[in-house]
Order: structure tokens, then C-alpha cells, then sequence
């Protein structure tokens, strides 16, 4: 384990430094300009001509993000009745980050003792969806390591197998459990009128490696398999020097960029999402949302952002001494505050219970976050990292923590089209938008 204070230096090109002054900065941020990123770095770091934070000046900037929170969403708090269902844990990938995966070579049938993860077949994936359906929930998210054996459809897989040198795969045989196609993971989830929010930017260009076919090819066939909106996960930080350190072998900045225009344009709309509190900077976080900025201005397609502060615990990025930790809750703060003041064209930003526990995430919607997540009822890519908040929330503890707060709880959809306030006088409190959703509590305690 890294010891406290001997995390290496990086010399990253990218400073966080700028020619704007705090004041100036806070200035356009309070009146509604449009921010730049040197303004968005005088935010995040409270005034870049000195060291630490400046507590009087970062209260400032958490008030004018909750003013622009009240004024573009009002005082709803919305959260969402879902499901996680990830298919499988095997993934040779190595980001440093991430402690969710288990090499490939675990699961085939050969290996010895018990693989640590898992993999589920199509079948086992619809009888999960199937059952939580029957408990009220009305969005499945399924985000997965990149299994060798994962293909497209059966022409990817075909196409794979006929390569003498196909890109990162090996045919479903090889491995104790078949996790099926992309396209039969889809389609076996896409039950009872459930929306599917899955295949991310780096899973769709697991879809397509070794082919000549387009983020919108892979789109397009992974909608009418029944896919209904993409998570923008894999952002991670959208800067080169950043991802050479803790993804080297992912997509790049500009394939992330690329997937995500063509989600959109196969008419799926995404969330976009920010992995921060390792090794970047300020000037990172501010180019990161800068670059979402731009392609929401190109799709509108995003219909929330969620910062996914770093977990660090069990991660090779922590126990080769590579950081000596995640960010620290004014980092949290300062970065909410910033996304919903800098993405003037985003208007749902979440804060995630999963990664800040329920005191630390009702706190960020204090500071310009709006939605609180779902009731995921599964959990692993945190659990695994070292997180310890849990695996799900019932719409009771939702509806109580919000109204604590003195918000208005409000049960949403994915794309936030429907929505429907809950009276907090009125209990039990269960899902009623769901497709079997009769309002009974999800998770009786
Ligand atoms: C685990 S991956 C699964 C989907 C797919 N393999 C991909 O990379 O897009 C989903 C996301 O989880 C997040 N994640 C992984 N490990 C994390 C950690 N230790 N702390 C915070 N977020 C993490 C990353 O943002 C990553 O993009
Ligand atoms: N922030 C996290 C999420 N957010 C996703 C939501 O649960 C939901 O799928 C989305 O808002 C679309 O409706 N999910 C996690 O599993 N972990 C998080 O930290
Ligand atoms: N699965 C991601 C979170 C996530 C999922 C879906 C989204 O749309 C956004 C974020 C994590 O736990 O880190
Ligand atoms: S973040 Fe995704 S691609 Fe990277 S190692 Fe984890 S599961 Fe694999």
C-alpha cells in the first residue's frame, strides 16, 4: 500500500494555471456568461495564484452553482427506480483505476479454482431483469468488462473468428459460461417494456474492433435489439496525458467523442460522466468539461452529468503509489459546483450516493446537483474498489433524506421525460412508473 505523502509527481504539460483572476471568474459565473476554461480553473482551485483552498471564496462558488440549480430545475430532487445488471466481470483492458475486473483467463473452463467474478448468459440476465421488473424498477443499467468472447451479433462473431489475428478474442467455447452477443445481452434484457441503459463508449468499440463498421452501425443495431440509452462512462478525464497514465489501452479522448456523437445520432440520448481525484489537475477537470460541453452544443443528446469521484482503496493506481488516495470532500464540492455552473447546456446533474454515502451526496445537492441517482439494487464496480456505501436505496429512504433536506422528491425516468412528485405524507412510498410498478416499496426494511 502507499504510505501517506509519497504519491509520485507527474509532469503533465497541462497546468493549472490561467490569465483569468478568481473575482472575474466568479463574476461571469454569478451573471450566467458563458465560462471559459481558465474560468473554470479560477473556480475548481478558489483563485489560481495561490496554494490550498480558500474556504471563504469556495463557499461562493458552492452558492452561485445552487442559485443556477434553483433557477434552471427548481427545488426537485429527482432519483430513478433501476437495476444494475452488469454481465461479466472478465476484462484484460488493465485500467489502474479500476478494481472491477478479473483477467480473461479466469473464466475459461480449464482454469483452476473458482473464477472471482462473474459472467451471466443472456437467459440468466432476462430472469434478473424479469424479477426486478416484478418488483417495480424500470430501468436496467448494464456496464461490463470486455469479455474476449464478446461480440456484436453473430456476423461480428464470425467475422472475428475467421481473422488469423483477431483484436482481443477468443471464441465463447474457450470459457466456462457464453456471455452470448451484445446484441443477445440486449435483446434478453429488453423485457416487459423496461429501458435498457447500457453499451458505453468503450463496450461499443469492443462491438466493432477488428472490423471497418461505425460507432453508428454498432448504434443502430444495438437499438433494434432494444437498447434505449447509452451511459457515458469511460470519459474517465477526456485529456491525452491524463488517460496514457491510468488507461493506456482504452479508446482515446477523440474515440469517446466519436461514440458518443453516434449514439446520439442513432437517436439514443446519454449521460457523460467525470472520473476525478487521481492524478490530474484542475486544468484536467476544467478541459474535461469543456470537451462535454462542446458535444452537448453539437447533440443535446446529454441528458445528465455525473462526477464519479475516485475510489481508491483496492485500485493498482493506490498500491503501486501512484496517488495516495481519492479527492477530498472539498474537491466534491468544488467540482459539482463547477460542472452545473460551466455546463450551461446540461441541466441534470447527479450526485451519486454510491460513492459519497448518503451525507456527503445530500450535501452536493447543496451545491448545484439535482438528481440523486437510483435504487441500483446491485453494486460492484465501487464495492470492489473499496467503497462502502451500499447497494441500493428504497424509494422510503429516498423520499425522507430529500425531504430533510427541504426539497421536493420526485421519481423520474432515464431520460427524465416523465416524472412524478411523491407526497412525502402519503406513505409507503414505493415505483409507480414503472411497467409493474404498483407503488409497493421496492425493498421492505
Ligand atoms: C467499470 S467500467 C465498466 C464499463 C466498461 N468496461 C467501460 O470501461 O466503459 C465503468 C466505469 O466505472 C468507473 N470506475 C471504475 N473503477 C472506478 C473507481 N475505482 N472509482 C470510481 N469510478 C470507477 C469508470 O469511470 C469506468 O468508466
Ligand atoms: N452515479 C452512479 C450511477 N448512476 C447512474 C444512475 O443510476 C442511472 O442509471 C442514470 O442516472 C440513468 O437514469 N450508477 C451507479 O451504478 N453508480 C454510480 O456511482
Ligand atoms: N457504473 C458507473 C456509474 C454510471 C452508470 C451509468 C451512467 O449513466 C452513469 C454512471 C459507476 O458505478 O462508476
Ligand atoms: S474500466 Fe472498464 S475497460 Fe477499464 S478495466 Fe475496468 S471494466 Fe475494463
Amino acid at each position: 500500500m502507499a504510505a501517506e505523502g509519497v504519491a509520485r509527481e507527474f509532469e503533465f504539460d497541462c497546468r493549472p494555471e490561467s490569465d483569468q483572476s478568481f473575482g472575474n471568474a466568479l463574476a461571469k459565473a454569478r451573471s450566467g456568461d458563458r465560462l471559459t476554461v481558465d474560468d473554470a480553473i479560477e473556480l475548481l482551485t478558489t483563485g489560481s495564484d495561490h496554494e490550498g483552498i480558500d474556504h471563504a471564496r469556495k463557499e461562493r462558488v458552492l452558492e452561485a452553482a445552487d442559485r443556477r440549480r434553483a433557477a434552471v430545475v427548481g427545488d426537485e430532487v429527482t432519483f430513478v427506480a433501476n437495476l444494475n445488471n452488469n454481465v461479466t466481470t472478465a476484462c484484460d483492458t488493465g485500467c489502474l483505476f479500476c478494481n472491477f475486473k478479473d483477467p480473461a483467463a479466469a473464466f475459461e473452463s480449464d482454469s483452476p479454482g473458482e473464477s472471482p467474478g462473474f459472467t451471466k448468459t443472456p437467459n440468466e440476465s432476462r430472469r434478473i431483469v424479469e424479477r426486478a421488473l416484478n418488483r417495480g424498477i424500470y430501468e436496467v443499467t448494464s456496464v461490463s468488462g470486455l469479455h474476449p468472447a464478446l461480440a456484436l451479433d453473430d456476423e461480428h462473431r464470425a467475422i472475428l473468428a475467421s481473422l488469423d489475428d483477431p483484436p482481443e478474442y477468443r471464441p465463447p467455447e474457450v470459457y466456462a459460461t457464453d456471455p452470448g452477443t451484445y446484441v443477445d445481452q440486449i435483446s434478453a434484457m429488453s423485457v416487459g417494456g423496461v429501458h435498457v441503459h447500457s453499451m458505453t463508449p468503450e463496450e461499443a468499440a469492443h462491438a466493432r474492433r477488428g472490423t471497418e463498421w461505425s460507432y453508428r452501425e454498432v448504434y443502430d443495431r444495438l437499438a433494434n435489439a432494444g437498447l434505449d440509452t447509452v451511459p457515458g462512462t469511460a470519459a474517465e478525464i477526456l485529456v491525452e496525458e491524463v488517460r496514457e497514465v491510468i488507461c493506456p489501452t482504452k479508446i482515446d479522448t477523440q474515440g469517446w467523442i466519436t461514440a458518443m456523437e453516434a449514439a446520439a445520432a442513432a437517436g439514443l440520448s446519454t449521460t457523460a460522466t467525470i472520473m476525478y481525484g487521481h492524478v490530474e489537475n484542475e486544468a484536467h477537470r476544467a478541459r474535461h468539461l469543456k470537451r462535454v460541453r462542446d458535444l452537448q452544443d453539437r447533440t443535446g443528446a446529454i441528458t445528465e452529468f455525473v462526477p464519479l469521484k475516485f475510489v481508491h482503496e483496492n485500485t493498482p493506481l493506490y498500491e503501486r503509489g501512484l496517488v495516495d488516495g481519492g479527492p477530498d470532500p472539498v474537491e466534491d464540492e468544488l467540482l459539482i459546483a463547477v460542472s452545473r455552473l460551466f455546463l450551461d447546456n446540461v441541466d441534470h446533474i447527479q450526485s451519486s450516493w454510491v460513492k459519497y454515502g448518503d451525507e456527503r451526496g445530500l450535501k452536493l445537492l447543496s451545491c448545484g446537483a439535482d438528481d440523486f441517482m437510483g435504487t441500483i439494487l446491485s453494486e460492484e464496480i465501487t464495492k470492489r474498489a473499496g467503497g462502502s456505501f451500499g447497494e441500493a436505496r428504497s424509494i422510503g429512504e429516498y423520499v425522507e433524506m430529500i425531504d430533510a433536506i427541504g426539497r421536493r422528491p420526485v421519481e423520474r425516468s432515464t431520460d427524465y421525460t416523465e416524472r412524478r412528485r411523491v407526497d412525502p405524507d402519503d406513505p409507503p412510498h414505493g415505483p409507480q412508473l414503472g411497467p409493474r410498478a404498483d407503488g409497493t416499496p421496492l425493498i421492505e426494511r
